[in-house]
């Protein structure tokens, strides 16, 4: 995989209109999932479009380090991934897990049922990233997991442990991941019993479970959901390789083009993902729509145009956390004061985003007031030319790429993105596929 060479910091310059097409990187959340059960999985997988990234990477090596054989083909995104068929042949194991959620979590469930030694650890804000509540959850039912940091937190030492059918429930209002995570590992139980998941108290995040029950349902496992408070996997069920899979586009990525094409002119199309979509965030475009931009969508398309000025909005973002950051930066653009709310989950994610993103929009004149689990944004009548720290976190960087369209920063004038290298982790070649949308 061939991640580019990045600079300390990337200048933006104002950009007059938006237009254009571009191709989206594969679904991060799909894309990892996909690896998991692939490398579960009775059976040779082959896995296109996979998304290149940081994320990525570490799931393609740990799943090495575990004793899965995977092959890429030539210089494409496309992977044949053979199946261990339930068992990983490696007992033994330190795994990097850089700041993937998708990768710790998940791998943390799958390993302590399955049993074994294994360490896994990662940079230094995954080590602040709470995983908690998937740990008491795997103890609760005979997981042997230490803390070898912090209590809490990674990293983890899991150990050969008992695991009961019995008494699985997690708590879902830190991450829907640990859902996802006991989910994906349930059926790895080798006995004659149900599983049945309970949640207890609310679940966030929702639509990532049903990326979860999709892709079990293509690899031959089923899962009975009653509401969101309980699922059942009947017994009996194990992953079967679906022979070939495609990865779709990235709906949150493709959201910083949909807010550009919404901000700026437009028509911008992204294709790669579209109505039949089974990512949550294409559920994006109904926020835009409400501040006032036009969208159209196909089986594998969705673009965005302006009709003039936005409109402040007011909503609820619980269901999309990642692609809600992008309406943060729409907020700029709209007629007045814009809410975005029940969005606490972005406290735990790769910074905190509710504080990162007041104290940068802030620098572009912006009024922002914070609560725990919201942001209010006032924009100003001009943007102010700014530096903007990205704090690790490459929806940062993304997003404060829209601060520069429409004409709301002046002539002359530019925004920096401070260390852009962090759009690795989802979208290493995000700066040079965004300028292929840029009139000046
Ligand atoms: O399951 C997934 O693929 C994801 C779930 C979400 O996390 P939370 O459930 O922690 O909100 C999201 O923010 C993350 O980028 C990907
Ligand atoms: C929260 C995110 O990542 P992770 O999968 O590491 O939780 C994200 O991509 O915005």
């Amino acid at each position: 995989m061939k991640i580019p060479h990045f600079p300390p910091y990337i200048d933006l310059n104002p950009v007059t209109r938006t237009q254009g097409a571009i191709q989206l990187p594969g679904s991060k959340s799909i894309s990892n999932r996909t690896l998991l059960l692939a490398a579960l999985a009775e059976g040779n997988t082959e896995i296109s479009e996979l998304l290149a990234s940081d994320d990525t990477l570490v799931m393609l090596n740990a799943l090495q380090t575990l004793g899965v054989q995977w092959q890429q083909k030539g210089i494409s995104q496309d992977y044949l991934v053979h199946g261990v068929d339930g068992k990983f042949p490696i007992k033994q194991a330190d795994l990097f897990m850089g700041n993937a959620g998708t990768a710790i979590r998940p791998l943390v469930a799958a390993l302590s049922v399955l049993g074994g030694n294994y360490t896994l650890h990662g940079v230094q804000r995954m080590h602040e990233r709470p995983i908690g509540d998937l740990v008491d959850a795997l103890r609760r039912v005979g997981s042997d997991i230490a803390y070898t940091g912090l209590p809490g937190f990674p990293p983890l030492h899991i150990q050969s442990g008992q695991i009961r059918p019995q008494g699985w429930k997690v708590a879902g209002n830190v991450s829907s991941q640990f859902l996802t995570a006991l989910l994906m590992a349930a059926p790895l139980i080798i006995c004659d019993h149900d599983i049945v998941i309970e949640v207890v108290g609310e679940l966030i995040s929702k639509p990532y479970i049903e990326i979860t029950l999709n892709l079990m349902q293509r690899f031959g496992v089923h899962v009975e959901r009653d509401g969101w408070q309980r699922f059942t996997i009947a017994r009996g069920q194990y992953y079967q390789s679906p022979g070939s899979i495609h990865v779709e586009g990235d709906a949150s990525s493709a959201s910083y083009f949909l807010a550009a094409g919404a901000i700026c002119g437009g028509p911008v199309r992204v294709t790669g993902v579209g109505r039949n979509s089974i990512q949550g965030d294409v559920r994006f475009v109904e926020a835009l729509e409400k501040m006032g931009a036009s969208i159209t969508m196909g089986d594998n398309f969705i673009e965005a145009r302006s009709n003039g000025a936005l409109k402040a909005i007011d909503a609820d973002f619980n269901a999309i956390p990642d692609a809600a950051m992008t309406i943060a930066i729409a907020a700029l653009y709209a007629d007045g004061t814009s809410v975005l709310r029940n969005i606490a989950s972005w406290r735990v994610k790769e910074t905190d985003r509710i504080d990162a993103m007041a104290t940068e929009l802030t620098k572009l004149g912006a009024q922002v007031e914070t609560g725990i689990d919201y942001l209010a944004i006032t924009p100003p009548a001009q943007l102010k030319p700014a530096s903007i720290e990205t704090y690790d976190d490459h929806r940062m960087a993304m997003c404060f790429s829209l601060a520069t369209l429409n004409g709301a920063l002046r002539a002359g004038t530019k925004v920096r993105i401070l260390d852009p290298k962090c759009v690795a982790k989802t979208f290493p070649e995000y700066f040079s596929v965004f300028a292929a949308i840029k009139q000046y």
